[in-house]
């Protein structure tokens, strides 16, 4: 995609209030070049008042004027630098959080399909993008209106004189982009691939540590992370020294030029002493125009070299927003769960790991699924979550299928303990009541004692307030699986699902788990259990096994 389409589309996504500043600050830009042509006009009237021999009053007047056009000048671009910052800043922000929204709007398969650098990575895009870019083309865009101002003041005094110099120059940009652009673009198309490879890898690296340690493999890791940081940084740097070439070369060749058309002002007629206000002006001119223009050209290149980024972040806005509407009421689930001859295979996959699934789950009732690795346990829980949808047969709620739209209403009846729990780097207590802003003493007092961690908070100086360190480090795999079990007992759903949830257990905790279990069951809870274990196989209602993606 062209660089100014994809900057198009990115705005386009993120437009509204943004847009109405956009507007105020462009009309500041035009007051602020008005001001410039100003400067301009009260410099030459004051030397030519001078080299005129006009009276003091009039030279007073004269100084007063230029002074308060220079004063006025400077504070509007000082108001346009905090505005130009602020709104390139909140633009960035608004992206930053849209990308967000946006991987959290991921439906499951998707989010378990992509690659985890990916939201990561378009942070780091986002962020690039801001700096690189959107705050760079806000300039140049303010930057190029105040030296239009400055060319206007310039022409006014003398047509050809700026003709002259302000063509001279602004070949010289167009010859000095020339020059630059292909580099620009190859290295910015290798910007996007090198940031994502860079954080896959630290993810890898902190990931695998133990792996690492133990396989004495560190160094390769490091190796490994060089070469791609390598890559990334020779992309950059690429960019870096390309992006200084056409200022390099506009300062010195354009100096020269602008000492050309001072000869040959000079050279008209009445000599130096006529020539002296416009060589004066063109010569503040130069001093203000030479950055302006150099702002533009800047920004011109980084948006040609920032497209891939770009694409990247068009195709993370161009995928479904998330719904931030208050969530449904639970779906009523009265009665039972029916799967009505479901099928299920993965979009990667050719064979189905499900296949003609007929079965019932009363409310209230305590199933198991057991079978050998891949027979699709998993898949079956998931599929019972609303987490995937069957790509054959039907799943009916109380009888009625289950539609996508009512999926969400369903998933709040639902409690889910995974066999490697997601533990938050934050207190016992904050894990167990997870995302709650306000969380109920007594029911966390509740979870902790059902789920067997009483012991366990009583041996901590901090007792619930206990940090767990980042993914719960500082617990033990059977304490982190109990955290999760608590944090199930305490959502109180009316369906929980085990997902070898207790296969770090010992059988003293196992045996506590499953008082637990019977507590809840009492209370009417419904019971999917995907375990091996015999002793919670024994406590289910039914046991239903699956064989390669059949029930048996
Ligand atoms: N996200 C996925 N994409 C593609 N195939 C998948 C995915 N997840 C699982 N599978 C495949 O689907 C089949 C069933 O997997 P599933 O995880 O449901 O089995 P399981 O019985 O839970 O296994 P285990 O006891 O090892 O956890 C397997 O062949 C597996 O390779």
């Amino acid at each position: 995609m062209s660089p100014f389409r994809s900057f198009a589309l990115l705005l386009k996504a993120l437009s509204g209030e943004g847009r109405r500043r956009l507007m105020a600050l462009a009309a500041l830009t035009v007051v602020g070049a008005l001001f410039e042509f100003a400067v301009l006009a009260a410099l030459v009237t004051l030397l030519r008042q001078w080299l005129g021999g006009a009276g003091s009053a009039a030279d007073g007047r004269a100084i007063l004027l230029f002074v308060a056009a220079v004063l006025a000048a400077g504070a509007i671009r000082f108001v346009l630098l905090a505005l130009t910052q602020r709104l390139a800043l909140d633009t960035g922000h608004r992206l930053i959080v849209a990308v967000q929204r946006r991987v959290l709007a991921r439906e499951w398969p998707v989010h378990a399909a992509a690659r985890t650098s990916g939201p990561l990575a378009a942070m780091e895009f986002a962020e690039q993008w801001l700096y690189s870019t959107l705050l760079p083309l806000l300039q140049a865009g303010g930057a190029l209106v105040l030296a239009l101002g400055i060319l206007a003041g310039l022409l006014w005094l003398d047509p050809l004189a700026a003709i002259a110099a302000g063509g001279l120059l602004g070949l010289l940009f167009l010859v000095a982009n020339a020059l630059v652009r292909g580099t620009i673009r190859r290295g910015g198309a290798a910007l996007g691939d090198g940031y994502e490879d860079r954080i896959a890898a630290v993810q890898e690296n902190v990931g695998a540590m133990r792996e690492l340690i133990l396989a004495g493999a560190r160094g390769a890791a490091a190796e490994r992370f060089r070469r791609i940081d390598r890559r990334l940084t020779d992309a950059r740097t690429r960019m870096q020294v390309a992006q200084g070439v056409p200022r390099i070369l506009v300062e010195s060749v354009g100096l020269v030029a602008l000492a050309l058309v001072a000869w040959w002002l000079a050279g008209r007629e009445g000599g130096i002493s006529a020539a002296l206000p416009t060589l004066a002006a063109l010569g503040l001119g130069a001093q203000r125009l030479l950055p302006l223009l150099q702002t533009v050209n800047h920004s011109l290149i980084a948006l040609s070299g920032s497209s891939s980024i770009q694409d990247r972040m068009v195709a993370f806005l161009s995928e479904p927003d998330l719904n931030l509407s208050p969530p449904p009421p639970p779906l009523p689930f009265e009665s039972e769960i029916r799967l009505d001859g479901v099928g299920f295979t993965y979009p990667e996959r050719s064979e189905p790991a499900l296949r003609e699934i007929d079965l019932v789950i009363a409310r209230g009732e305590r199933v198991a699924l057991s079978g050998a690795n891949g027979s699709g346990k998993s898949t079956l829980a998931d599929l019972v979550m609303g987490l995937l949808r069957p790509t054959e047969g039907t799943l009916l709620i109380d009888g009625k299928p289950l539609s996508p739209g009512a999926v969400t209403g369903w998933q709040r009846n639902i409690a889910h303990v995974p066999q490697a729990p997601f533990v938050a780097d934050t207190s016992l207590e904050a894990n167990i009541a997870f995302m709650a802003h306000d969380p109920d003493a007594a029911r966390v007092a509740e979870a902790v004692r059902l789920a067997g961690l009483s012991d366990l908070v009583a041996s901590l100086p901090d007792g619930l307030a206990t940090r767990v360190g980042d993914r719960g480090q500082l617990l033990s795999g059977g304490q982190r699986q109990r955290l999760a079990l608590a944090r199930a007992l305490y959502a109180s759903a009316p369906l929980l699902v085990l997902d070898e949830a207790t296969s770090a257990l010992d059988a003293q905790s196992e045996g506590h788990v499953l008082g637990a279990l019977d507590v809840l069951q009492q209370r009417g809870t419904t019971i999917l259990i995907i375990a091996h274990s015999e002793a919670m196989l024994a406590r289910c209602d039914r046991v239903l096994r699956l064989q390669a993606g059949r029930l048996v």
